[in-house]
């Protein structure tokens, strides 16, 4: 299946369709809106989110269409014929003003605005769900597996243990959050990425003993040759055999590149893997470990001083393990003229109404200190008060200040080149120096702050009095 090849119109839920056959059979699906995404919680307990799949979002959008088959499966299932016929001549024209893909946020900031008619803004819904809560979900797994390895090399491996078809954004999201190469052959064709890879016990398997499969791989890639050593026994068996085909390797003017070791106890077989080829002349063969690795043993393995080189990391990457899904969510903030919010019980899940812009505060030292919502046009504000409890407030005069949000989509078409995961990293990597450590640290990170301008705040409780007015409750 290819979506953007036969046009995405299908990838949604049934009820967009359905409100959107009653805003155009109601004559009200010209009326403007405005759509935010944004989250409420971060994932793996962690203190930042990495904002990702803007780039595959924007693909999807200039190809939602409805072609042939789908208008006829739809008239099949129901759908009002001259509705039908509408949507067979539909694409999206709206407006989409983000934050950059690769941009640290936080919750509760609306990241991504979608402006357009309210056809058009609430059919997309579920497709933006879709492909910016998983890859902002698995580039902020990926970005902490990258804080836990410092500059070490970071391999993924998540195919074969991906939510099905998952692993081919899966991928794209960990090159995007700081992953050097993957395992994905398809990933990397689509996504310009480097594939790469070592063996598996099977290919050892195969041959009547270990030695001899090491040899004949590395006779047949003698410059690309990672031997896997732990399938009869790590440090009796495998790594010797390796020790013997690297010296005859570099005998023929070649180098091993390096043994991986999958099973066990890493760091004591790293630390005895290493000796071994050190004391083998062979300081240059890399040590690469996987097994079932997250960015908390990636931690503590470099913290008990194994001497690992690279990581390969696959099912809790590629399936965000610990949190399988991001809560984010697209709510409605102006509509016809006016803005517009959901109330709720709980304060804290109360949206945010009318078009709205974040800044970034930065300290002296031009690190990240606060972040504010505003409306937009508001100009300068002296405070950002806590969202929930409002009463409680920063001052923000006086400190540098970034706009965070662009333009990146008009009419329907992208007007910003598209960013390659690669790019997306060395941005998230650039910002991330910039927030500080406390935000970072896995146990119990230190929330960020971030707040709403006193104007907003007011047309907030104008807005919300106005729609418990309106339903008398
Ligand atoms: N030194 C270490 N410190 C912390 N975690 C480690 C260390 N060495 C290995 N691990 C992790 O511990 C887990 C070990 O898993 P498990 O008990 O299945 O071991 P195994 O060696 O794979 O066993 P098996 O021989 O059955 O495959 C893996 O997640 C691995 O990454
Ligand atoms: O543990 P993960 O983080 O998910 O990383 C991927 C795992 O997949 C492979 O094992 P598998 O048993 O599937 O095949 P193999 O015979 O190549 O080891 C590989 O050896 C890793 O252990
Ligand atoms: O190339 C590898 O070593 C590899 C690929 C996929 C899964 N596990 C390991």
């Amino acid at each position: 299946m290819n979506l953007i090849e036969k046009g995405s119109g299908l990838y949604t839920d049934h009820y967009e369709l359905t409100m959107a056959q009653g805003y155009f059979l109601s004559g009200r699906h010209n009326k403007p809106a405005c759509f935010d995404y944004f989250f409420r919680k971060i994932p793996y307990q962690g203190g930042f989110v990495v904002f990702s799949g803007l780039s595959s979002l924007l693909e999807l959008l200039e190809n939602f269409r409805f072609d042939q088959d789908a208008c006829i499966y739809l008239a099949s299932i129901g759908f009002d014929e001259r509705f039908v016929d509408f949507l067979s001549r539909f694409s999206f024209q709206g407006d989409i003003i983000s934050v950059r893909e690769g941009e640290v946020i936080f919750p509760n900031e609306p990241v991504l605005r979608v402006e357009g008619n309210i056809l058009e803004t609430q059919l997309i819904e579920t497709v933006l769900l879709n492909i910016l809560n998983f890859e902002s979900l698995i580039a902020t797994k990926a970005c902490r597996m990258r804080l836990a390895a410092g500059r070490r090399l970071l391999l993924e491996f998540g195919l074969r243990r991906a939510q099905g078809l998952g692993g081919i954004n899966a991928t794209k999201a960990a090159i995007s959050g700081g992953f050097d190469k993957t395992s994905n052959v398809y990933g990397a064709w689509q996504f310009g990425a480097e594939s790469s890879g070592t063996m598996a016990h099977s290919w050892i398997q195969s041959f009547e003993d270990e030695l001899t499969a090491f040899r004949v791989y590395a006779e047949h890639f003698p410059d690309n040759c990672i031997l896997l050593v732990d399938t009869y026994n790590t440090l009796k068996s495998g790594v010797p055999n390796a020790i013997i085909v690297a010296r005859e390797l570099k005998e023929n003017g070649h180098r091993l590149i390096g043994v991986r070791l999958d099973s066990g106890d890493l760091t004591y077989l790293s630390k005895q893997t290493r000796k071994m080829l050190d004391a083998a002349g062979l300081t240059e063969v890399k040590i690469v470990a996987s097994n079932q690795l997250d960015e908390h043993i990636i931690q503590s393995l470099l913290a008990q001083g194994a001497p690992i080189d690279v990581f390969g990391v696959g099912t809790s990457l590629v399936t965000g393990k610990d949190d399988p899904a991001l809560d984010g969510v697209y709510k409605l903030s102006w509509f016809d003229g006016k803005p517009s919010l959901k109330v709720s019980e709980n304060k804290t899940k109360m949206t945010l109404p009318g078009k709205k812009t974040i800044h970034r505060f930065l300290d002296k030292e031009n690190q990240f200190y606060a972040d504010g919502i505003s409306n937009i046009g508001e100009g300068t504000y002296d405070y950002i008060h806590h969202p929930a409890e409002p009463e409680k407030r920063k001052q923000v005069v006086n400190l540098q200040k970034e706009e965070l949000m662009t333009q990146v989509m008009k009419n329907g078409k992208t007007i910003q080149p598209l960013a390659s995961p690669a790019e997306n990293a060395a941005f998230t990597l650039k910002r991330l120096q910039q927030l500080p450590e406390e935000h970072k640290r896995f146990l119990n990170p230190h929330v960020y702050k971030i707040g709403i301008s006193e104007k907003l705040l007011a047309s907030r409780n104008a807005v919300a009095d106005h729609v418990y007015r309106k339903n008398e409750f």
